[in-house]
């Protein structure tokens, strides 16, 4: 199987800890992909809300490859690296590692660069806070 990254170590700060649990498995068994976006887009907006001193929005998501399947049960880490920061928008690297309990080890599942946009009540952008 391809790997993502020979690089063994985790970018960024730890936003979100969780277990891959039955219910997010597609009928084959295995981890939905769409689910793994979705947990992305939370750890990515808690790390970008904290930045942003408040709401934010996703505004894009680039391409992504799942290049390792992810079976239920697994503990997976999601890591949030903050490559840029704009007027409103903060451009940032979410990687998801998967923990293999048996060999004390973890390896990546897949990556992705999210932009957040900062917005007010009204959800018109607003200057990130320096
Ligand atoms: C197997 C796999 C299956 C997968 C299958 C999926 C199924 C599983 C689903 C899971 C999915 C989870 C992912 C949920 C992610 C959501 O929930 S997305 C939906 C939530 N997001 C929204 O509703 C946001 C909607 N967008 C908006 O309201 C407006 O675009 C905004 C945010 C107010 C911004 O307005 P705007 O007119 O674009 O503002 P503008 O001033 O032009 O730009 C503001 C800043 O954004 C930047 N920007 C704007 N657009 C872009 C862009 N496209 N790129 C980069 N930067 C941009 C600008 O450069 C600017 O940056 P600064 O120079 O200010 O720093």
């Amino acid at each position: 199987m391809q790997e993502i990254d020979k690089d063994p170590v985790p970018t960024g700060e730890l936003a979100l800890k969780i277990t891959a649990l039955p219910r997010d498995s597609n009928s084959f068994g295995d981890i939905y992909g769409g689910w793994l976006v979705s947990q992305m887009d939370v750890a990515g907006t808690s790390t970008a809300s904290r930045l942003a001193r408040g709401r934010v929005a996703t505004v894009a998501i680039d391409r992504m490859g799942f290049m390792v399947p992810v079976p239920v049960g697994a503990q997976l880490a999601f890591h949030s690296h903050v490559l840029e920061v704009g007027r409103s928008s903060v451009k940032m690297l979410v990687e998801v590692w998967s923990e293999d309990l048996a060999h004390e080890g973890s390896r990546k599942v897949t990556e992705a660069i999210f932009v957040f946009v900062a917005i007010d009540d009204r959800g018109r952008t607003r200057v990130i806070p320096s």
